[in-house]
């Protein structure tokens, strides 16, 4: 028996598992009963003192569900109202009905009350079109009564696959899950839907839940094979040396913060490489991280002589005319001529808005890693951006096939992706993270790692979690200064 606390399953993939674990001989009637065991212990846990249940029972498996959560209520004496659509004779559902045969009113009779639970068993995750009708009356009732909601598996009207509401969806303050998450319950909005959600173990062996995609939470085994303190002879060469390009007089502030966050992250060295027009403001603000000089690609060039220079990151403050743009363009294939790592951030991005090819060819050639927010995401992947039948996860993965890179799709949900399907959703970034120039910081942490030897994929999920885990360490009231001083490697084993 187990529950898979990381890995995320597509709809079509727990359906898959459910039809194979009955094919094995487990009993589609026992899995259901430990499920509604689950939503009932959770009622009683969370709302001891309710007044009423309200079950509303859909037609199919989530619907039984909820007919077995509301047997266990009413034998814990809740007093206990059903309310549904009929399931279809011969189901699991239609049996679990059978177990706890009573009245199941209609959906319009419906009226929560101030002291009402209501349980949400219309629809599982699976849900791909609008919910209308009755059951959107009902969803829109239940949220003006402002009761709480516990919804079975995820709140209807929500997709298990992308996290979007279909069409009316209830609004859970806990969501009650079977066996692992699906997408939905992480991405955003359906995260914020769902509410606190709980995964409950209903008797699937381990084995069988096994991923079908390599698409997780993010979490530290994804990248902890990979993280390495610094040994006891290291040097700040060995430790490696990170360059961060710098932008204009005007805009340098946000390449400083860069450079910053990645000795903070752990590289031995960082350098701005500064236009010279900008040295000496730079020069007035620095002190650990170095400056070089570098007036055009030639004497780009020429530094990347010094095989030391192991990661270079290009956008924060870099200047979004075409001149900046072309410039950009040009620096970074001088990296990739090079071999070297690079993480493109901001106007690095805007400057390769329709040069998808010179965009792969880098990615092909070098460790790229991308880190679009979302209006970068639209200029650079305009037509993935548009497509609504897509996933922000699905989004992510064809981006980063596109752009032969790894794609951090940055957001309160930050999905990190690679061209090979891989991908992670980071669920624990703080909302104060939303602030001027964090995005700049990441950029510096992503670098640092890069420095280090982590490959890019495992560097960006390591980043966004170092970023998320130092906004946590500081709370609110974060800037993007405070947030560089918050910075700390991260754990080596874990926690
Ligand atoms: N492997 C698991 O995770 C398990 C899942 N169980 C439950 O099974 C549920 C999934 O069961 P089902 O596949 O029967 O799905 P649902 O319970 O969501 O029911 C879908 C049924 O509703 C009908 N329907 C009517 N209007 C619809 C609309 N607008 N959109 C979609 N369907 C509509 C469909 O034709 C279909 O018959 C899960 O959510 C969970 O609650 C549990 O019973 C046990 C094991
Ligand atoms: N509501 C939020 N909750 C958690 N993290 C957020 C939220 N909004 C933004 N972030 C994170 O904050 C950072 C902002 O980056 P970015 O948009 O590039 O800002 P800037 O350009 O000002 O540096 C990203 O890492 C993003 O994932
Ligand atoms: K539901």
């Amino acid at each position: 028996m187990a529950v898979n606390h990381t890995d995320l399953f597509p709809p079509s993939a727990m359906q898959a598992i459910d039809a194979a674990a009955i094919a094995n001989g487990l009993c589609g009637r026992g899995l259901m009963e430990r499920a509604g065991a689950a939503v009932a212990a959770a009622a009683l846990r969370h709302w001891p003192e309710m007044k009423r249940a309200l079950v509303l029972c859909g037609p199919g498996n989530n619907g039984g569900d909820g007919h077995v959560a509301a047997r266990h209520l009413s034998a814990a004496g809740v007093k206990v109202e059903r309310f549904g659509l009929a399931a279809k004779a011969g189901s699991d559902a239609a049996w679990a009905l059978g177990r706890f045969p009573g009245a199941v009113a209609d959906l319009a009779l419906c009226r929560p009350e101030a002291g009402d639970l209501v349980i949400d068993a219309l629809f599982g995750a699976g849900l791909d079109r609008a919910l209308e009708g009755d059951v959107a009356v009902l969803i829109e009732r239940v949220n003006a009564a402002a009761v709480p909601v516990l919804a079975v598996d995820l709140p209807s009207g929500v997709s298990g696959r992308t996290g979007r509401p279909t069409g009316p969806c209830f609004t859970a303050e806990r969501t009650v899950t079977f066996a692992a998450q699906k997408p939905g319950h992480v991405l955003l909005p359906g995260r914020a839907l769902c509410g606190a959600v709980e995964v409950a173990d209903i008797g699937f062996p381990a084995r069988m839940l096994t991923a079908p995609a390599p698409v997780s939470i993010n979490h530290p085994a994804l990248y902890l094979p990979h993280l390495r303190g610094p040994d006891a002879a290291a040097h700040k060469y060995s430790r490696g040396h990170l360059v961060v390009f710098s932008g204009p007089l005007i805009s340098g502030g946000a390449a400083r913060m860069a450079a910053e966050a990645g000795l903070k992250a752990g590289a031995g060295l960082v350098s701005l490489a500064t236009p010279p027009a900008a040295v000496m403001a730079q020069a007035a603000h620095v002190t650990a991280v170095m400056q070089r000089s570098i007036d055009g690609l030639e004497t780009l060039e020429g530094w990347l002589d010094d095989r030391r220079l192991a990661a270079f990151i290009l956008g924060p403050g870099f200047g979004a005319d075409a001149t900046s743009a072309a410039r950009a363009r040009a620096y970074a294939a001088a990296v990739a001529s090079a071999g070297r790592r690079l993480v493109l951030d901001a106007d690095g991005l805007s400057a390769f808005t329709g040069h998808g090819e010179t965009l792969h060819a880098i990615g092909a050639a070098i460790p790229l890693v991308l880190t679009p927010h979302e209006g970068e995401f639209r200029r650079l992947f305009a037509p993935l951006a548009e497509d609504k039948t897509l996933s922000k996860i699905e989004r992510a993965q064809a981006a980063a096939a596109r752009g032969a890179a790894i794609v951090v799709y940055k957001g309160a949900d930050t999905v990190i992706a690679a061209p090979d399907g891989r991908a992670a959703v980071n669920v624990d970034a703080p909302a104060w993270l939303a602030t001027a120039g964090s995005g700049d910081v990441l950029a510096g942490l992503i670098g640092a790692l890069l420095v280090q030897g982590m490959p890019a994929f495992e560097a960006a999920c390591a980043g966004v979690a170092m970023h998320a885990a130092a906004a946590r360490r500081h709370g609110p009231g974060l800037t993007a200064e405070d947030l560089i001083a918050a910075v700390r490697p991260l754990p080596l084993t874990a926690a």
